[in-house]
């Protein structure tokens, strides 16, 4: 086993359940207090990833939400008896200040200084959306899981990549493998589409607008974990 395969994030990343990995949308929601009804929803539709993304909060009001959703999340997957894995999009500060995990795109710090920032055990996830990123990520380390996508083209982010479709995303996820990464697919993930995420491979889908655009959160997050589980190929 090689120094990168035992460092505590990738052990932590090789034993985490990525199968649904719910990212907040405070906007969706309805407000922060409804972001975290959201997560304890999400979790009891089997999300074991959870991600407190906003791109508008100022630091002070994120760092309260995420702080609300990490204990939120302890204490519904105390109450579930599963172990939650809460990332903290882009501000990687706040995740160091909280003792999360953290994921950073193209455009946010670079992988060295985040893990100089978060220490050894947390996690640090990675978007690609190209095969250039997802190479660039694996020639510097640090990264343990990455974020393919979009999929599909998606309001949530209209800043987004061209779309990979299924076949890109295939393409990527087993590159990702090769080099010892999680890969996790993101963009248009919904009950309808994750049967398709989950045969190219990936570990799990990412989903944002699905659930926290839903009435009943918890219920979708129900239907895409069960569409993407059910749809994983054989090892
Ligand atoms: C798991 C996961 N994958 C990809 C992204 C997108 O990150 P990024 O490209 O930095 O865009 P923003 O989310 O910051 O708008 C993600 N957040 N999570
Ligand atoms: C953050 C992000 N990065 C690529 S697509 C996307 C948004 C995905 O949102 P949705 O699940 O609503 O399609
Ligand atoms: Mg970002």
């Amino acid at each position: 086993m090689s120094s990168e395969q035992r460092r505590p994030s990738r052990e932590r990343a090789a034993s985490a359940d990525w199968a649904l990995y719910f990212i907040t949308d405070t906007a969706l929601a309805g407000g922060p207090d409804q972001v975290v009804q959201q997560v304890r929803d999400a979790i009891d539709g089997g999300a074991h990833v959870i991600q407190v993304r906003d791109k508008h909060l100022d630091d002070a009001a994120f760092r309260d939400l995420a702080a609300a959703v990490a204990a939120a999340a302890r204490e519904k997957g105390e109450e579930v008896g599963r172990r939650i894995d809460v990332f903290v999009n882009d501000r990687v500060g706040i995740a160091a200040e909280l003792g999360l995990h953290v994921h950073v795109g193209q455009g946010d710090e670079d992988p060295a200084a985040v893990r100089e920032a978060v220490g050894p055990a947390a996690m640090i996830g990675v978007s690609c959306s190209r095969r250039e990123h997802l190479e660039a990520a694996i020639a510097a380390g640090h990264c343990d899981v990455v974020g393919l996508g979009p999929v599909w083209a998606t309001p949530t982010k209209t800043d987004a990549d061209v779309p990979l479709g299924t076949d890109g995303l295939a393409a990527l996820a087993a590159r990702a493998h090769e080099a010892g990464l999680k890969a996790v697919a993101i963009g248009g993930v919904t009950a309808r589409t994750a049967a398709d995420v989950a045969a190219t491979g990936v570990d799990g889908a990412c989903v944002v607008s699905a659930i926290a655009g839903s009435d009943d959160p918890a219920l979708v997050a129900t239907f895409v974990r069960r569409e993407f589980v059910m749809n994983q190929p054989l090892e």
